[in-house]
């Protein structure tokens, strides 16, 4: 039979004891528990030895019980002031009990009949009785007394003298429940034995030692199961809302847009708003309140020409546009504040040049009040971008975020709604099915504005987008709680799995 150090060890010390405890065989071995354990059950498994389990209800002290168990119950400490001045007041007994001992003391003082109680001037009086200054050992003194000698004893033993409810209810003692093993030969393992085991040290780690002395040729090695259940280990990853934005910004590599990046997360009012055409006094700020940055309060705005191209289709207006007709404000436009959508960035850039066509994304955190809760977040994330071309059109932009919502979030259905934003004409809100969530507005669409994209420099139509990338993350990442995208919860964060 195929047995490994530690069975034939085991078998052996097994075979002088014929039946022992657990522990015992333990000890005799030399071994680890958890190594004689293992040995135990593959020697039962071949047949060869037995192991008997008994489960057992006990009762043992608890913390509480071990004091008591020294210094004595709370009746008789108070009962032995008693004895020495006869009539007592509770404050008389404040050096001998705490404050817990002293709230229950007088019912259980009563109910022994040790003392009788009256009022005296709004004061309660103990006076000891007959009972009291008679007063011997009692089964609960006596339980105690065990419990203190022998540890654990047996629900039944203990049961015999009190209630183990009683004394769970005075915290004294807590229930528990031990096994007890032990481990037997069979004839099949006598029959091993007898015909000789040849005990060979084991080796699990082949080393140079054992190479260049030649020693290997001796030795045996340990054999490995390799489809024994193993713990489960949870090597390092990336965090798994990480993982799904790198995937998000390799898609859409993949399909050929150029990623846009910026260092800060601050910006200037000029590229969050004035570059988009997006007036400095209209109320229409509703679809995005915004966080102004304390210090410093101001920056610096791009070149001239262009500050002034911006300033004239506002103030005036360009491509055939009347403008917004009022004066702009250059201090506005310098005013520093946390990004409030990444659309700041298609501006940047468009500023800058594009190629033509070109297609560009980004992917920004950014940052509006809101209320918290499990769609809402003050700092999320968006993917902007935009494609520039001769002959684009509306149509396009609906199927290019047809096309983001099922490939990338994996939405079931999606729907449009018309919607309005200061630098897009036409504009589009985009929804997605979520099967927890139901419709979750998830994006804003729509073609730049001339007014917009002429005074950056720009002569051909652009479709822009802003999509929330967190609440996609929610549905890649099967969670119903867009906080989760943050949360430290370590199950999660070992177990959370994107699905593609
Ligand atoms: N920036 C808009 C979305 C948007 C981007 C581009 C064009 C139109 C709308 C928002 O944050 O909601």
């Amino acid at each position: 039979m195929d047995l490994s150090y530690q069975e034939k060890l085991t078998l052996i010390k097994l075979n002088d004891l014929k039946r022992a405890k657990f522990e015992e065989l333990v000890e005799k071995t030399g071994l680890d528990q958890v190594a004689v354990m293992r040995a135990v059950l593959w020697l039962q498994s071949k047949g060869l030895a037995r192991l008997h389990e008994r489960s057992e209800r006990v009762v043992k002290l608890t913390e509480t019980g071990k004091k008591y168990a020294q210094i004595g119950l709370p009746e008789w400490r108070a009962l032995s002031v008693l004895r020495e001045k006869g009539k007592i007041t509770l404050d008389d007994l404040k050096d001998v009990l705490s404050e817990d001992e002293l709230k229950p003391i007088v019912g259980l003082l009563r109910r022994e009949g040790w003392a009788s109680v009256r009022k005296k001037e709004g004061k309660l009086v103990l006076e000891i009785t007959e009972k009291g200054l008679k007063a011997g050992e009692r089964p609960i003194d006596r339980a105690l007394k065990l419990l203190a000698e022998r540890k654990a004893l047996p629900v039944s033993e203990i049961e015999g003298l009190v209630k183990v409810n009683e004394l769970k209810r005075r915290k004294i003692a807590e229930e528990d429940t031990v096994t007890e093993r032990e481990v037997e030969i069979t004839p099949e393992g006598e029959d091993v034995v007898k015909a000789g085991i040849e005990l060979k040290e084991e080796v699990s780690t082949l080393t140079p030692e054992l190479i260049k002395s030649g020693k290997w040729r001796e030795v045996e090695f340990k054999r490995f199961n390799i489809s024994a259940p193993v713990r489960r280990v949870y090597p390092g990853k990336k965090q798994p809302y990480r993982a799904f934005l790198d995937k998000i910004r390799r898609r859409l590599i993949e399909m050929g847009f150029i990623e846009m990046t910026v260092e800060s997360l601050i910006e200037t009012q000029f590229w969050n708003f004035d570059a988009l055409f997006q007036p400095q006094n209209h109320p229409a700020r509703e679809w995005t309140d915004t966080y102004q940055l304390k210090y410093p309060k101001s920056g610096y705005l791009p070149n001239e020409e262009l500050v002034k191209r911006v300033k004239t289709a506002h103030e005036r207006g360009i491509a055939g546009s009347r403008g917004w007709g009022y004066v702009w404000s250059p201090e506005r436009a310098i005013r520093l504040m946390p990004r409030a959508h990444g659309t700041a960035l298609s501006g940047r850039q468009l500023a800058k040049g594009v190629k033509i066509p070109g297609k560009y994304f980004t992917i920004q955190r950014v940052f509006r009040p809101d209320v918290l809760d499990r769609t809402h977040l003050i700092e999320f994330n968006q993917v902007d971008g935009f494609v520039v071309g001769e002959d684009l059109n509306f149509r396009h932009l609906l199927g290019i975020l047809k096309r983001f919502a099922v490939e990338i979030a994996g939405a079931k259905k999606v729907k449009f709604l018309p919607d309005y934003y200061p630098f897009t004409e036409p504009s589009v809100q985009m929804s997605a099915y979520h099967p927890e969530l139901g419709w979750v507005e998830f994006g804003g669409a729509g073609i730049f504005r001339e007014e917009m994209t002429k005074a950056l420099g720009i002569d051909v139509p652009v479709i822009a987008w802003g999509i929330g990338i967190d609440r996609l993350a929610m549905f890649k990442l099967g969670i119903d709680d867009i906080r989760y995208l943050f949360s430290y919860d370590l199950r999660w964060l070992r177990e959370a799995r994107l699905v593609w």
